[in-house]
C-alpha cells in the first residue's frame, strides 16, 4: 500500500443491480456474495434494505441490496411491493445497470434507464455474459450502452468465468460517500425474505396509527416454517410502553386481528402462497436508545 492510499477516506454505502429480465444479475451478485462470503447469517434484520451482502474492505464497506424483483419477478405485482423498489432504489448510493453483451439493447433497458435517471444514486453500466461474445461485439456493445445514458462508467464482466467481477466491486466502491462503517465486521448478509416480511408487518402496524407511534415499532420475525400448502410465520411486533402496546392491539384485539389480516394478504402476494401469521406484540423498553436492544432488534 502506497501512503497515498493510506490517506484515502474510508467510504461506505449502498449498491444494487437493476436490469431487465434474464440480464444477470442474479448470477452477478451471487458470484460476488460467493467470492467474498463464507458463513451466512440466519439473524433476522429489520433494516430498511433488503440486504444481500456486507462487502467488507479495509477502506470501505459496500452493502449490496436486493429488490423484491430479483428474487421474485413474477409475484412484484402489488403497489406496495413497487413502491418498496422504488424506494430501495431511491436509497442507494451506486446502481449498476446490467445488460447483457450478447443480446441488443431493447426497450427494457430504456425503460429502466430512464428511471434511473431521475435519481441521485451514481448509475453504472455493467455489460454482463463477456464470455458470450467476442472481442469485436463486446467493443460494439460497449459502445452502444455508453449512448444509453450517461453513465459514470461501463464496465464489462462474466459472473460465469469471474472476469472483472473484483473489479466491478472496486469501481462501485469507488463512488460510495465518505462514512463510518455501517455494519459491524461480522455482519454478512441476512434473509431477505424475512426483513421484507418484518417491513410489511410493520407497515401494517402503523397504519392508521402513524402519528402516534411513528418510529416506536420494530418487528422481528421470528421463524418461517413452510409447510405442505401454507407458510407459517411467527412474528414479535416491539413496541416502547405498554400504552404503544395497548394501541397496536386495540379494544379486545380487534386492532391486531386487522394488523394481521392486512399484513398476510401482503405477505400471500409477496410470497406466492397462503401464509399463516402469529404476531405477538411486546414491549422493550426505550428500545431505541439502548444499544442491545438494538443490535437484538436488528438496527
Ligand atoms: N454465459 C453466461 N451466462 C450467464 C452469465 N450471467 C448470467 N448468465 C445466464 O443468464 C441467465 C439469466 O441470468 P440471471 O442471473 O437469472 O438473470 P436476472 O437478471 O437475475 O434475471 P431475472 O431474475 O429474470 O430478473 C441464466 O441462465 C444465467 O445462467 C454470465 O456471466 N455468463
Amino acid at each position: 500500500m502506497t501512503s497515498e492510499n493510506l490517506r484515502q477516506p474510508y467510504r461506505a454505502g449502498f449498491g444494487c443491480f437493476v436490469g431487465r429480465p434474464n440480464a444477470g444479475k442474479s448470477t452477478l451478485t451471487n458470484a460476488i456474495v460467493g467470492q467474498k462470503i463464507a458463513i451466512t447469517s440466519s439473524k433476522p434484520q429489520t433494516t430498511r434494505h433488503v440486504i444481500r451482502a456486507v462487502l467488507h474492505r479495509p477502506d470501505s464497506q459496500l452493502v449490496l441490496v436486493d429488490t423484491p424483483g430479483l428474487h421474485r419477478p413474477r409475484t412484484l405485482l402489488g403497489e406496495r411491493l413497487n413502491d418498496l423498489v422504488r424506494q430501495t432504489w431511491s436509497e442507494v448510493d451506486v446502481i449498476g445497470l446490467c445488460v447483457p453483451a450478447d443480446e441488443p439493447i431493447g426497450r427494457g433497458d430504456r425503460f429502466i434507464s430512464g428511471e434511473l435517471a431521475e435519481l441521485n444514486a451514481t448509475v453504472l453500466a455493467v455489460v454482463t455474459k463477456t464470455d458470450l461474445v467476442d472481442r469485436e461485439q463486446l467493443a460494439k456493445q460497449l459502445v452502444a450502452v455508453s449512448e444509453l445514458a450517461d453513465f459514470a462508467e461501463v464496465v464489462p464482466v462474466s459472473a460465469v468465468s469471474g472476469h472483472q467481477v473484483d473489479t466491478l466491486v472496486d469501481v462501485m466502491t469507488r463512488y460510495l460517500p465518505e462514512s463510518p462503517q455501517l455494519y459491524p465486521d461480522d455482519m454478512l448478509t441476512e434473509e431477505p425474505e424475512q426483513v421484507l416480511v418484518a417491513e410489511l408487518i410493520r407497515e401494517a402496524a402503523l397504519e392508521g396509527v402513524r402519528d402516534e407511534l411513528p418510529h416506536s415499532i420494530a418487528v422481528v420475525v421470528e421463524e418461517m416454517i413452510p409447510e405442505e400448502r401454507v407458510m407459517k410465520i411467527y412474528a414479535d411486533v416491539y413496541v416502547e410502553r405498554p400504552s404503544q402496546k395497548a394501541i397496536v392491539i386495540g379494544h379486545r384485539a380487534s386492532r391486531l386481528r386487522d394488523v394481521g389480516i392486512r399484513a398476510r394478504r401482503q405477505i400471500e402476494e409477496l410470497l406466492g402462497t397462503r401464509v399463516y401469521l402469529d404476531l405477538h406484540v411486546r414491549v422493550a423498553k426505550d428500545w431505541q436508545r439502548d444499544p442491545k436492544q438494538l443490535r437484538k432488534l436488528g438496527f
